[in-house]
Order: structure tokens, then C-alpha cells, then sequence
């Protein structure tokens, strides 16, 4: 990723990247997805990133106040500038309010910019009519946070996850769904049920289904796992991640938590106030912050005290059990 940088911010950390490549044969591809073998490694030396925003604004006007006063604007992005390459896991963090969905659903197309430049995949989409999207909406899919609400309740699995298919022209087979279904690990007779008989993190493995049923080269999460138990975030970041590597997919992730950008992304930038901050790899980052604001993100990481680390829950949990 180039660095972005910002009127009177510290610079950005630049395009060097020290973090070793995520590049080391893999032996199982995601189960019954035709896929190939080698996990992919960020190419580095592209010409072309696969997304390149440059100097973006989006200004929301706010409702009026008063007749005599002009009606108020949130700036939600202030000039954002960042480079994606393909294959790359792209972190976007930071707190609530800062631009982070709004910068995402402008890379998708789902919102314009005020100002600047959207490039996906050597396209200029910011200012082309819908019909024009086509092929972004085959080549970009999203996972939302709160997958109840991102899929349909009346409608059954097998349904949600060809309804992409469908809405494109293409033929959506049974062996297509249960390739999916298989792929993110529910059962086959999944299909045949509704949204609200799985649990929260089996439902966000549905919304991966669907995401990845047109067989997208970049997927855009926001916050996908907030919504769920901390008991089934893991898994669900795994998931994400091996379906990523096997897929040969490029990933957006945004998430306003440190920790979990760092379990699946290779490059971070950090946003605050509608601005990037600070960018780089993962590694770079989070061991060496740059921005004050980034070092106070870092800081505020919960880590275990180091003799607990290691511990078991028998351990922890020895006085109340003798
Ligand atoms: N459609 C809209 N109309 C008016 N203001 C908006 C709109 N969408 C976002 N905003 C404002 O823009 C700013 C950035 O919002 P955004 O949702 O992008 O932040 P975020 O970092 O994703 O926060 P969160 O994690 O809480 O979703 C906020 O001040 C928000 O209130």
C-alpha cells in the first residue's frame, strides 16, 4: 500500500514493507470450493493496485437549525488517500464516528464521494451510473456486521446464498449452494432452513456464503465479527482468513478493534476524525505506532499479565476447584 498521507498530518510510514509475506504453501484448500494450492502473496512490485482511493471527501449536510444560519456539514472523510494490491489484507481501524463504513461503502460503490477519485480494478467508479457498477458488484462483496439483519429472514439459506447469483444472470445450482455451504463449514441440509434457526456466528457464516457465491476478487467486511460472542470471534476470523488465502481474494476489513485487524490483516491504516493517520504493515504498526493517536489505540490493547499467558483454565481456575 502506498502511504496515504493528509494535509498536517505526521507522515505516513511509507511503502516498504519488513513483515514477511503470508506467502507459505498451504496443504487443504476451504472445503469444496475448487480453488488453487499456494496462498497468495501480496504482490508487492503491481503497477496497478486492484483499489485506489485518492484525496477523498464526503461531506453529510446535517438537518437545518435556523433559516438565517447555513444547514451544518459532518466532514465524515477528509481527503483519504490508500492504495489496496492485490491479494493484500487491508485493516482499516479506529473508533466509532471516524469514516470508517463511509469510506468502506464509498470503495463499493454504495455511496459517492464529495471529492476525489475511487479506482477499483482500473475503474473509475465515483461517478458512474449504477448500471455501469455491474461489474463491481460481481467483483467486490460485502459481510456486515450484524448478519440478522443483512439477511433475510423469510427467506430460506439455500435462497440467501443464491440470491447473488440470481441477481447477476448466472445459474444458481444446488451443488453450487452446498460447494458454499461446505466451504464455511455448516452442513449440507443447512440450505433448507431459515436465518433465525443458526446461531449468530453460523449466521455470519451464511452472509460468507453469499458473499463469496459470485466468486468476488475482493471482500469488503465491516466490524464482521462485533456482533458475535467472544467465544465464536476466533473462529469466525479463521475462517475469513483460510477462505482469503484460498480463494486468492483481496481484503477490506474494517474493524474498531486492534487486536482483530491484527489477527487477519497484513497492512493496517489507522483513521481518525475522517483522516488516515498512520499506515503500514500490521507488524510495523502495532510494535512501533507512529501518531499519537495510533499509539493511544495501541496502548489500550488488553493483554493478559505474562503469568496468565500461558496459563490453562484448570489453572486459573485451580483454588475454586480443589
Ligand atoms: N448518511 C449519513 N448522513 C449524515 N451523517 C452521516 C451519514 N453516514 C455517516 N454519517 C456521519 O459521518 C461520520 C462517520 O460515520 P461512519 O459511520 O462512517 O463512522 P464509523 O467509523 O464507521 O463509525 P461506526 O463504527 O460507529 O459505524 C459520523 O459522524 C456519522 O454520524
Amino acid at each position: 500500500m502506498t502511504a496515504p498521507t493528509s494535509a498536517g498530518d505526521p507522515p505516513a510510514r511509507g511503502a516498504a514493507r519488513t513483515e514477511p509475506a503470508r506467502g507459505a504453501a498451504r496443504t487443504e484448500p476451504a472445503r469444496g470450493l475448487s480453488i488453487r494450492m499456494t496462498t497468495p502473496t501480496p504482490d508487492r512490485t503491481a503497477p496497478e493496485p486492484l483499489i485506489r482511493v485518492t484525496e477523498v471527501t464526503r461531506d453529510y449536510p446535517r438537518p437545518r437549525t435556523s433559516l438565517l444560519k447555513r444547514a451544518p456539514v459532518v466532514h465524515a472523510l477528509r481527503g483519504v488517500s490508500l492504495d489496496v494490491r492485490p491479494g493484500e489484507r487491508f485493516g482499516i481501524v479506529g473508533e466509532s464516528g471516524c469514516g470508517k463504513s463511509t469510506l468502506l461503502r464509498i470503495i463499493a460503490g454504495l455511496d459517492r464521494p464529495t471529492a476525489g477519485q475511487v479506482v477499483v480494478d482500473g475503474q473509475e467508479i465515483s461517478r458512474l451510473p449504477e448500471r455501469r457498477l455491474r461489474f463491481l458488484r460481481e467483483e467486490l462483496q460485502l459481510v456486515f456486521q450484524d448478519p440478522m439483519s443483512s439477511l433475510d429472514p423469510r427467506m430460506r439459506v439455500r435462497d440467501i446464498i443464491a440470491e447473488p447469483l440470481v441477481v447477476q444472470g448466472h445459474p444458481a445450482s444446488g451443488a453450487r449452494v452446498r460447494e458454499l455451504l461446505d466451504a464455511v463449514g455448516l452442513p449440507a441440509d443447512s440450505g433448507d432452513r431459515y436465518p433465525h434457526q443458526f446461531s449468530g456466528g453460523q449466521r455470519q457464516r451464511i452472509s460468507l456464503a453469499r458473499a463469496l457465491a459470485p466468486s468476488p476478487k475482493i471482500l469488503v467486511a465491516d466490524e464482521p465479527v462485533s456482533a458475535l460472542d467472544v467465544s465464536v470471534r476466533a473462529q469466525v476470523l479463521n475462517l475469513i482468513s483460510d477462505l482469503v488465502d484460498d480463494l486468492e481474494l483481496t481484503l477490506v476489513f474494517v474493524s474498531h478493534d486492534l487486536s482483530v485487524v491484527k489477527h487477519v490483516c497484513d497492512t493496517v491504516a489507522v483513521m481518525h476524525a475522517g483522516r488516515i493517520v498512520e499506515t503500514g504493515t500490521t507488524g510495523e504498526v502495532y510494535a512501533t505506532p507512529q501518531h499519537p493517536y495510533t499509539r493511544r489505540l495501541v496502548a489500550a490493547i488488553p493483554t493478559l499479565p505474562r503469568a496468565l499467558a500461558g496459563a490453562t483454565t484448570r489453572d486459573l481456575l485451580k483454588g475454586a476447584l480443589e
